[in-house]
């Protein structure tokens, strides 16, 4: 087995660096990304040159492509901003909490045959530094800032990088194919003419 040190990352360009190194391997280790992950104590000055965010939904921010292996990003969300359930194409999906709480419900894949509600797995509030996984063969799901007072902000790790996910539609089960869109790229606001396409909320 291919063995990784355990370095604690003491800034988040750090993390980044050790994330370009576990990713130049071909297979991913889940639980070596996601206690590096887990280990970044958050500090916001490293990381609010990223952090836009938008008064109406929550927004996607890139912060590293990850040499094509992986995209590395922090999403904002505003007081009471939540994504739609939806899926991750097919890749590994961390998530680590930088700021506030955030509550995820995990939901099943709908069968296809039953109608009506979709039916939820499990339910939990992410907290600070805390890092979450997630993938299509573990479900759906569905991510709020439920707070009416603070703000949050998570950072993304998708591997491998994706642009288009599926949304469900809680009641029904029904999905749409979604084109994910970036609010800025390297801390610079996304031009605006790009930015037309539908987002995932
Ligand atoms: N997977 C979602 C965020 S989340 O709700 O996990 C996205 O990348 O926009
Ligand atoms: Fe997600």
């Amino acid at each position: 087995m291919e063995h990784t040190e355990m370095v604690k990352p003491e800034t988040l360009d750090d993390l980044i660096q050790i994330l370009h190194q576990i990713f130049e391997s071909d297979s991913v280790n889940i639980e070596e990304v996601q206690s590096i992950m887990e280990a970044y104590e958050s500090k916001p000055q490293e990381w609010k040159k990223f952090a836009k965010f938008d008064q109406y939904r929550y927004t996607r921010n890139l912060i590293d492509e990850g040499n094509g292996k992986f995209n590395l990003m922090i999403l904002c969300w505003g007081e009471g901003h939540g994504s739609s359930i939806h899926d991750h194409t097919d890749s590994h999906c961390f998530m680590k909490l930088l700021q506030g709480q955030l509550k995820e419900t995990l939901f099943r894949w709908p069968d296809g045959k039953t109608h009506g509600d979709m039916v939820q797995k499990s339910q939990r509030v992410l907290q600070e530094n805390q890092c979450a996984y997630i993938n299509d063969s573990i479900g759906l799901h569905r991510v709020e800032n439920v707070s009416h007072t603070e703000c949050a902000a998570s950072l993304h790790l998708y591997s491998p990088p994706f642009q288009y996910c599926q949304t469900f539609d809680q009641r029904t089960g029904h999905k749409n194919t979604v084109k994910m869109t970036f609010w800025s790229k390297y801390g610079e606001r996304t031009p605006i003419e790009t930015t037309i396409s539908q987002e995932n909320n």
